[in-house]
């Protein structure tokens, strides 16, 4: 894993700026009702800015990275990554009292079955805030298995919550449990996953596995 210096920090801003129209951008595509001469003239446009963008391209995507204030980051990443269009972004915060929790809005964007959220999209999002809660526990680690319960179809448009706790170790081996709930506590999809620390991983502050 690469840990470098961040750069640039006002074209990064600009290129979050970026990806927040692609996203407006998105929704609007997904509920454009439009006639196709319009569509077609939009398309034209789109072409002509996308030839801009790839006028000066990186040599690789934007790294895992500490920011000038200390915070560890990862602005290219697909689900929190502020400079990523895929990204919802979700806002992870760690409560003092341990875990990870994200407060969230799902979109049209991410329809699977008629009017709810596809569940290969709520796995990715659990599958993140898992990571996250190891991670929180001083023990990052790429996932090893995820299984998810789906309970309830999620809505999108209206608010719910996802959270993740670890609750296990065993050598380089951490699990983790995570809900996405409604914001009474109504549990829609839970989540239990198995996280791997590679042996090659070593983050500064971060506690030793237990080894
Ligand atoms: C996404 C990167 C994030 C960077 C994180 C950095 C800092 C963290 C800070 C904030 C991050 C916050 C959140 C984000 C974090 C993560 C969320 C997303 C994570 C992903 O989206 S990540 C992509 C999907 N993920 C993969 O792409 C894994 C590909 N794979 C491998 O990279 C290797 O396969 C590896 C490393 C898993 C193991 O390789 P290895 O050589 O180190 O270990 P080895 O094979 O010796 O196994 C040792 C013991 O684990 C058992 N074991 C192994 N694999 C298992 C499995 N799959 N299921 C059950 N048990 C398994 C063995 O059975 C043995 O168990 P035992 O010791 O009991 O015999």
């Amino acid at each position: 894993m690469t840990i470098e210096l961040a750069s640039g920090e006002a074209q990064l801003a600009a290129l979050a700026v970026l990806a927040q129209q692609a996203r407006e951008l998105m929704d609007a595509v997904v509920l454009t009702d439009v006639d196709e001469t319009e569509i077609e003239a939009v398309t034209a446009e789109l072409v002509a800015l996308t030839e801009r963008l790839r006028a000066v391209r990186r040599e690789s995507t934007l790294p895992h990275e500490f920011a000038p204030d200390g915070t560890f980051r990862h602005l290219g990443n697909a689900v929190v990554g502020a400079c990523n269009p895929h990204a919802l972004p979700l806002e992870v915060e760690r409560p003092p009292e341990g875990g990870s929790r994200a407060d969230l809005n799902f979109r049209p964007i991410h329809e699977g079955p008629p009017g709810a959220v596809h569940g290969g999209v709520t796995a990715l999002i659990l599958d993140h805030l898992l990571g996250d809660a190891v991670a929180a526990a001083g023990r990052p680690g790429v996932t090893g298995t995820l299984t998810i319960r789906y309970k309830r179809l999620v809505p999108y448009g209206r608010p719910v919550v996802a959270s993740a706790e670890a609750t296990r170790v065993e050598g380089r081996k951490t699990w983790a449990d995570g809900t996405i709930a409604l914001p009474d506590g109504t549990p829609l999809v839970e989540a239990t996953g198995l996280f791997i620390t590679p042996e090659t991983w070593r983050l500064p502050n971060a506690d030793e596995p237990d080894e």
